[in-house]
């Protein structure tokens, strides 16, 4: 089995040997040649090399390559992946061979790049999670599309992927481009969870008083328990490391958070289709706040000066409060996954879906099962919808900000409890004569139904 790889910064080097390691022949290539021989020399210290060949340039690596070929691309999303594939076509692919975006680009972009290479090659789309640990020894793959070429690389694919049980995380979810939604989707929920855990772990030092030390030691507890997620155990990490002074490592860190883009699309994608997806939004929105603090400003509230405020949380409710929140991100994104596929027609698969993120990516979980159990199970958990009540309310009063938990409180609570919805129509209709939907299903005006005051009116 032989593939090509082009673009070898962090998730190329890593997925480039992990493709070797697994017995793949590999033909790799970057436009910068430091990168090629970095790879080349870690693949000999780890006696790996023997199946790679490094290529300086597109036309060496299309002659070299058999037919039809497999082609990995692993750069930045956006126009370089244009001017990557016009290389490509400029060094001589031809129709047979596929070509695979790997990175985390728009799936927009996907549906017009099948469209533009049509006859030129096989454009297919895969989204991957995992950052460089994952690349290297085994990535979540949302793979999707029927290109012809896909059964090539499929088998070493699952291989190279990381592996749940006996089972592989690599996956075609669905049709066109969807993998690149998947991806996308993905990314929202991961916004979501890591502001989440974030202001868990806000409320746990402004509102209790706690070390970033004592806050560890509680997400450790819960990582003992079906909580246990990849980012729940970095934040642990993260909140034991200490600076050289021995500060906390946290507290030498700026508020401000950058973006690449997935989570904006999440939540521009969202509104576009008509589907709530609060916790994943407001932790876009919450990202965005980030930089709009001055710094001076940040600095004159670092943690050390602010007050301990005196919030009386009970620590298995918020533990309950958590779990339940982090059930509703997941919740709110395969909702979106599912509308998107059913206007796209993508026919994705939820339950590969599901399985991809079993392991190997960012927002794997020991309770990722409970969510594959369905939105039935997340409803008859009624201890922990009252804990997340509790807890959201005891963090409002606290003054501090909790937008993923108060959004997914919202959520919960719209979904379950009765609707005021009637009176905005009423009020859409009083103004504009939009009409209304009544209970009998009779669409009709204000007027229809009672005589109004033409003055008032
Ligand atoms: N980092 C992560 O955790 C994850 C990243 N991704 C996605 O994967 C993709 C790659 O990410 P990442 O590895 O982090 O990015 P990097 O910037 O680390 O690596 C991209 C590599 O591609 C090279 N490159 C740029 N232009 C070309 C070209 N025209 N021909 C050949 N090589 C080129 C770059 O070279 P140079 O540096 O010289 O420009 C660089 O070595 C992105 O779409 C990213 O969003 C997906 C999942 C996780
Ligand atoms: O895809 C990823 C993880 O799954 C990348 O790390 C991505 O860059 C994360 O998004 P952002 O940079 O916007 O935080």
């Amino acid at each position: 089995m032989q593939v090509a790889l082009i673009g070898l910064g962090v998730m190329g080097k890593n997925l480039a040997l992990n493709l070797i390691e697994k017995g793949i022949s590999l033909v790799a290539y970057d436009k910068n040649p430091d990168a090629g021989e970095d790879l080349l020399s870690i693949a000999k210290s780890d006696g790996l090399a023997e199946r790679l060949h490094i290529v300086s340039d597109l036309t060496d690596m299309i002659k070299r390559l058999e037919t039809p070929r497999s082609i990995l691309l692993l750069v930045p999303a956006g126009e370089l992946v244009d001017r990557v594939c016009q290389e490509l076509i400029e060094a001589g692919v031809d129709a047979n061979d596929l070509i695979v975006d790997c990175g985390n680009s728009n799936y927009k972009d996907g549906i017009a790049r099948k469209l533009k290479y049509q006859n030129k090659f096989e454009f297919a789309t895969m989204g991957i999670s995992g950052g460089a640990e994952g690349a290297r020894h085994g990535p979540a793959m949302m793979a999707s599309g029927s290109e012809g070429g896909w059964e090539r690389v499929e088998l070493a694919l699952e291989k190279v992927a990381a592996n749940y049980k006996g089972e592989s995380c690599f996956a075609r979810v669905g049709q066109s481009a969807s993998g690149h939604f998947v991806k996308m989707v993905h990314n929202g929920i991961e916004y979501s969870l890591m502001q989440l855990i974030a202001e868990v772990y806000q409320l746990l030092r402004l509102g209790c008083g706690k070390s970033p030390q004592e806050i560890a030691t509680i997400f450790d507890a819960w990582s003992e328990t079906e909580l246990n997620s990849y980012l729940l155990s970095i934040s642990s990490h993260i909140l034991k490391l200490e600076g050289h002074n021995n500060e906390p490592l946290v507290d030498l860190i700026d508020n401000k958070v950058g973006a690449k883009g997935t989570g904006l699309w999440t939540a521009q994608n969202a509104l576009e289709l008509g589907i709530a997806v609060p916790s994943l939004v407001a932790a876009v929105e919450a990202r965005h706040l980030t930089n709009t603090y001055s710094t001076h400003a940040a600095k004159e509230m670092t943690y050390q000066t602010r007050p301990t405020l005196v919030a009386q949380l009970d620590l298995d409710e918020l533990k309950q409060a958590f779990h339940f929140a982090s059930l509703l991100c997941y919740r709110q994104g395969l909702a979106l996954i599912k509308g998107a596929s059913r206007t796209h027609q993508w026919k994705v698969d939820l339950a590969k879906t599901l399985q991809t993120w079993r392991a190997g990516c960012i927002i794997r979980a020991d309770y990722l099962h409970q969510v594959a159990q369905g939105n039935e199970f997340i409803d008859a958990l009624e201890s922990e919808v009252t804990a997340l009540r509790n807890v959201t309310g005891i963090a409002i009063t606290t003054g501090l900000a909790f937008p993923v938990l108060a959004a997914s409180q919202t959520y919960y609570a719209t979904l379950s409890t009765p609707s005021n919805g009637h009176l905005v129509q009423a009020q859409r209709d009083y103004f504009g004569e939009h009409g209304l939907l009544t209970h009998a299903g009779e669409l009709c005006h204000l007027t229809d139904l009672a005589d109004i005051d033409a003055k008032v009116r």
